[in-house]
């Protein structure tokens, strides 16, 4: 008699590994597992982390049956759906990135994936000592009103862990336990409904059917600042959440989600669930696994949030839609916009993207009928756009050492008179973007950089931009040694306002950037003060270009319109139009008219003239014949290869061998290898080659025969950039 001998159930693993990738192994008997199973595996002596995957879809090296070890342990999540494996799949194909690197961000938490149940969190005790360490001291002040991870206060108070766990032990501390999987209240759909414009009931209507019935449609929600988008689009949240399904609404920004907030927490009772890099590893843990179980109801989040592992999305909206920022240019380098779309595909739901400035892109694609485009053309309750002009910085220059011209200090005069505010935008950090030594000419320059550094003087610091290197201001120069000769060069938002503060003594005058609005709480004291009209003037940053509603906001001077217009970035038409176009539409949303000011030297500009005469379509029409002449997106498409070291040789060669064995390819054009405009960054040597490929021709593959057979020195980075937005 033959003993019968059942089959080896054998299961193909994406294991959290980059060099692996996939592995097999083997089902143990009375393991459930399903595609998507998130599953514990021996490796060696170690364990890893994988999901298990459709052996089909995944080539791996073929492990003989007797070699195939056992999965462990399932863990106790839901596995990841069709849907998400399908969108993993695509991005990392699309994005020529490994597999494993976009499965990471689905499983975001790993905390969560061990279950829910309680984590030890810990707060002071309010105890006050008789003597204290200096360290001691600090921390019991950096900790009022924090709770968190030892890890995380430590972090905080910029303390080691080992002061915290002392501090513990003395009774400072206080452990408290946290519940990860506390409900959330829900969100009511019918809480506060808002009387809608007739232009906007019809925008409304179009998401609520579309939701409702369900399916995928691209929306492209093209509505003038101010129209209320956000109040339309809520009416197809607000459908989403009586159907029980999920909303994911992505912002470029998280200093725009405390005004989402608010209005969210308004219109619907509650809070949103947010979602971003910086969240506790308890609320990170929480919000996953509601997500996961599908109880976390509508999310907002930056752009990792579009990999989550949502259990029934039945909405997307991307806001602010054009924004840059949700181009990812590290690690994954995708485009949060265009993979949202694609996530909604296959999740078969509708996707907004809503802004007052598309991008080229989108416009095109509702041009051709692939995405709907839902019209606001007028702003919410009768305001008005503003009233742009153009201040031609030849013929009315500023003082000298000046950057504001005299009829823009007018107009700020007046408004300050009348009790309104003004808002000057200048997309530049610091005081100054460049300091030299007026003996000697030396200039600062970031030794890890291709970049000046950045006097910033509330800090007294020299920064640089790009990776951070910090010096104090020093008092004689490092090169020949001469006292006070240091002398700073253009302009920056501080130093803007410094100029704003000698002409008009009286105006009480707010910065506005990435270091003054650095946490929720400093973005809503911002809001609240400009609200209730403490502030006179704000000097600000692309940060307060968009999402801001302050309805005494009269005037807004763009100080210098031709910044943006250097570099020749593809894309620096379209974004200096989109930055003023947007910082425009922040000037007279309430009842009394905004007026704008742009001060530039090239008034004869496309942009600037569009701009003045406020003529969209004029400015889209150029732009998109001069896309469709250069084949740049989307008529054509860029993708990038960034080759770099610490050793500038081995860069350089390297470089040099990729760009030597391009295949010829008749849709193929590539060009460089070149210097990098930021030759070095971060300590790395850095060159660049640029491929432009014809829309229709098989780029990612072309790519992958073309690098996948080359072969670099370890301290080489390849990285691939397709439909760059960065070409530094
Ligand atoms: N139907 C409405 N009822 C009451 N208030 C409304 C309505 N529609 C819009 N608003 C208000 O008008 C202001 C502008 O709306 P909202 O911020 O949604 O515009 P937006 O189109 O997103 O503008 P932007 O693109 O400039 O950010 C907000 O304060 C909003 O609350
Ligand atoms: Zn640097």
């Amino acid at each position: 008699m033959s003993k019968s001998v059942a089959p080896v159930e054998r299961v193909r693993l994406l294991v959290f590994n980059a060099a692996l990738g996939v592995l097999d192994y083997r089902k143990p008997e009375g393991l459930a597992l399903e595609y998507g199973s998130v599953v514990v595996a021996p490796l060696g002596p170690r364990q890893i982390l994988g999901i298990v995957w459709e052996a089909e879809r995944l080539s791996g090296k073929e492990v003989p049956e007797t070699k195939l070890r056992p999965v462990l342990e399932v863990l106790p999540v839901p596995p990841l759906s069709a849907e998400l494996r399908r969108l993993i799949e695509w991005t990392a194909d699309y994005y020529c990135a490994p597999l494993v690197s976009v499965a990471r961000m689905a499983l975001s938490s790993s905390a969560a994936l061990r279950g829910g149940g309680t984590t030890t969190e810990y707060r002071l005790t309010g105890a006050e000592p008789a003597r204290l360490t200096p360290q001691r001291a600090a921390a019991l002040d950096a900790l009022q009103g924090e709770q968190g991870s030892i890890r995380e206060l430590a972090e905080l108070a910029s303390v080691s862990e080992g002061v915290l766990r002392g501090m513990a032990g003395a009774g400072l501390l206080e452990p408290v336990l946290v519940d990860c999987d506390r409900p959330y209240p829900p969100a009511l759909p019918d809480f506060a409904q808002p009387q809608l414009s007739e232009g906007q009931k019809e925008a409304a209507r179009t998401f609520v059917d579309a939701v409702r019935s369900g399916g995928f449609t691209p929306f492209l929600l093209d509505g003038v600042t101010g129209s209320g988008k956000t109040e339309t689009y809520f009416e197809g949240v607000a459908e989403a959440l009586r159907g029980d399904r999920q909303v994911l609404v992505l912002l470029p920004e998280i200093a725009l989600t405390e005004n989402f907030l608010r209005r969210f927490e308004q219109r619907f009772g509650v809070p949103p669930i947010l979602w971003h890099s910086s969240l506790k590893a308890s609320e990170r843990r929480r919000a996953w696994r509601a997500i996961a179980h599908g109880e976390a109801q509508v999310v907002v989040g930056a752009r990792s949030a579009l990999f989550l592992p949502y259990a029934r999305l039945g909405l997307i909206v991307v806001d602010e839609a054009h924004e840059v920022s949700f181009k990812q240019d590290d690690g994954v380098r995708y485009n949060a916009r265009d993979v949202a779309v694609i996530r909604a595909r296959f999740e078969r739901v509708p996707v907004i993207l809503a802004s007052a400035t598309p991008a080229l892109e989108s416009m095109q694609l509702a041009e051709a009928g692939i995405y709907k485009r839902v019209e606001l053309p007028n702003r919410f309750g009768g305001a008005q756009l503003p009233e742009v002009s153009v201040l031609d910085l030849r013929t009315e220059a500023p003082a000298r050492g000046r950057w504001l011209a005299p009829k823009l200090v007018e107009e700020m005069q007046a408004r300050l008179e009348r009790g309104e505010q003004s808002l000057l935008f200048l997309n530049r950090r610091g005081y100054a973007p460049l300091t030299l030594c007026r003996h000697c000419g030396y200039r600062f320059q970031c030794p890890n950089c291709t970049a000046w550094l950045v006097e910033h003087r509330f800090s007294s610091r020299l920064a640089c931009h790009h990776c951070g290197h910090e010096v104090p201001v020093p008092e004689v120069c490092p090169e020949c040694g001469t006292p006070d000769c240091l002398v700073a060069c253009g302009p920056g938002v501080e130093r803007i306002a410094d100029e704003v503060a000698e002409l008009l003594p009286d105006a009480r005058i707010a910065v506005v950037t990435s270091d003054t609005l650095n946490s929720r709480e400093a973005v809503a004291r911002f809001v609240a003060q400009a609200e209730e009209g403490a502030i006179d003037v704000i000097v600000g940053t692309q940060l307060v270009t968009k999402g801001y509603h302050f309805p005494e906001l009269t005037l807004v001077g763009v100080v210098d319109a031709d910044l943006g217009l250097e570099g020749g970035d593809l894309r620096a038409g379209e974004r200096t139009y989109q930055q003023i176009a947007q910082v425009a539409g922040r000037a007279g949303r309430g009842a009394k008219p905004g007026e704008v000011l742009i001060q530039t030297r090239h008034p004869e500009a496309a942009v600037i003239t569009a701009l003045a005469s406020g003529d969209r379509d004029a400015f889209y029409e150029a732009e998109t014949q001069a896309r469709r002449e250069a084949g740049a997106p989307p008529f054509g498409r860029w993708a990038a290869i960034i080759v770099s070291s610490e050793d500038q040789a081995e860069a350089q060669s390297a470089a040099r061998a990729i760009g030597g064995t391009a295949p010829g390819h008749p849709d193929m054009l590539v060009l460089g290898p070149a210097p990098a405009p930021m030759a070095l960054l971060r300590g790395r040597h850095r060159y660049r080659l640029l491929i432009n490929a014809r829309r229709s021709a098989e780029l990612q593959r072309y790519l992958q025969e073309w690098l996948g057979a080359l072969e670099f020195p370890q301290g080489v980075r390849v990285a691939i950039d397709i439909d760059p937005y960065s070409f530094v």
